[in-house]
């Protein structure tokens, strides 16, 4: 009985061994002709390589702009500028790299071309109409051209689009605050910075003197909280240092882009800082904890340092991106926050970035954000892209009138808030990630 069985059993394995050889097999003639095909699709001339620039043309196509990382991926497998059918299957084959998802349809939004192509028409729908006003309580942001509108994207695997005014610098103003805030939780950890801090939308203006039941400010999204985060960073330093630090640091989250600094602007408002310095004296007199009342003049200059630091709106999207990656920044692909950093920060940006906007944009737009009252607006959407939008006429709560409308479009159109893709959820938005409309996954019996 036993010797049977046994016979039985090898009969089977003798048969499983044989199926599954076939299946390998079949999977990697698949794999091989998947590859030839796409050999060929870029063999343009038939002439058994791949020409270089025909491939960076092809990354170029997907928004991948060629910079050292792939310059790099390309160096290991090409010769006199042409890749043979051995180099491109190492490509193909080898680790996961940013060529072979480009060229797999594998990258962040597959099909780049077709989502760029809407929101430029977005953006110029939303071009027409530009009401709202500059913010000239600080005299410098009205002097600026109202026309500018402005609109960049980067996507976590670092493919780029921008549209209109994406080259002028504006300078960040409280944008930087969530800036500020993660390094300050970097540096002296997340339950420090809470012990001075709440987490909770104030529901007032960012300017407003209000404070908690715990007489802290509500969140590090608003002037007070920003003032405190200030405080808390790199107290014992001197100023100079304190300041290059956060410099650089914006530099490295924007893909150590040359960002800039707005002197006139930085001036303009520390001459006209009076509603600013008078936040600082209210809770200092309220002895809020976290401030360093000897140091307030030092504090507040520094406050004002931080929110004239200037970048464009290709620089911004690349720091919505870093967060939208989990604190690696997708273009230099370095790690320059901790995960949970970010998580945080985008809990609060969440709740608490548009000021006492902040509970109708999750409604509508369902996104974590945060807006700076020169008319920047940068938006995350978690796993798959930073945004940022220039315009800089506001509206009466400090945010940017064409930046929102804009966004509010765009949402209309793309399941991209984070509630969109419900599982069950029936929407005719597209889903740029796959392409796919929500409906088309849901299977109702
Ligand atoms: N909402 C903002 O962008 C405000 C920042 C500006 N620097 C201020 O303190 O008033």
């Amino acid at each position: 009985m036993s010797r049977l069985f046994g016979k039985s059993i090898s009969r089977i394995n003798n048969n499983h061994n044989h199926n599954m050889e076939t299946l390998l097999e079949s999977i990697v003639a698949r794999k091989r002709s998947e590859i030839q095909q796409k050999f060929n699709k870029y063999d343009t001339d038939h002439k058994g390589y791949i020409h270089i620039e025909d491939l960076c043309q092809a990354l170029a196509d997907c928004g991948l702009q060629i910079n050292h990382r792939i310059e790099r991926i390309i160096a290991q497998v090409e010769s006199n500028g042409r890749i043979d059918m051995t180099g491109f299957t190492k490509l193909m084959t080898g680790k996961k790299n940013l060529v072979q998802k480009a060229l797999s349809g594998e990258l962040a939004i597959p099909n780049f071309a077709g989502f760029c192509d809407d929101l430029n028409k977005i953006f110029l729908e939303t071009k027409k109409q530009n009401p709202g006003n500059l913010a000239n309580y600080i005299p410098e942001l009205g002097t600026v051209d109202p026309e500018y509108f402005g609109m960049s994207l980067c996507t976590v695997d670092g493919q780029a689009f921008s549209a209109g005014d994406s080259r002028i610098d504006f300078t960040l103003q409280s944008t930087m605050l969530p800036i500020v805030y993660c390094l300050a939780c970097e540096q002296v950890g997340y339950d420090r910075v809470h012990e001075f801090i709440g987490k909770e939308p104030s529901g007032s203006t960012y300017n407003a003197f209000v404070l908690n039941s715990e007489n802290k400010p509500h969140n590090p999204m608003i002037n007070t909280g920003g003032i405190i985060c200030c405080s808390i960073l790199e107290p014992q330093d001197n100023q100079s240092n304190r300041f290059g630090n956060l410099f650089d640091f914006v530099s490295s989250m924007a893909g150590d882009s040359k960002i800039t600094f707005h002197q006139r602007t930085y001036l303009s408002e520390k001459e006209h800082g009076d509603r600013n310095a008078a936040l600082a004296y209210y809770m200092r007199g309220a002895e809020v904890k976290g401030l360093d009342g000897k140091r307030l003049p030092e504090v507040l200059d520094f406050y004002f340092q931080a929110c004239s630091i200037a970048c464009n709106t290709e620089d911004l999207s690349v720091i919505a991106a870093t967060l939208a990656k989990g604190g690696i920044c997708p273009l230099t692909n370095k790690r320059v926050l901790q995960t949970s950093t970010v998580r945080n920060c985008l809990s609060l940006l969440y709740s608490c970035g548009m000021y006492d906007y902040s509970g109708q944009w999750a409604f509508t737009i369902g996104l974590p954000a945060k807006s700076g009252v020169s008319g920047n607006i940068m938006v995350i959407i978690p796993n798959v892209m930073g945004l940022a939008l220039y315009s800089p006429k506001v509206d009466k709560r400090g945010n940017s009138v064409r930046g929102i409308e804009f966004c509010k479009r765009l949402i209309s159109q793309f399941s991209l808030s984070i509630f969109d893709n419900l599982v069950g959820g029936v929407s005719s938005k597209v889903d740029p990630t796959t392409d796919a409309t929500p409906a088309d996954n849901v299977m109702v019996e």
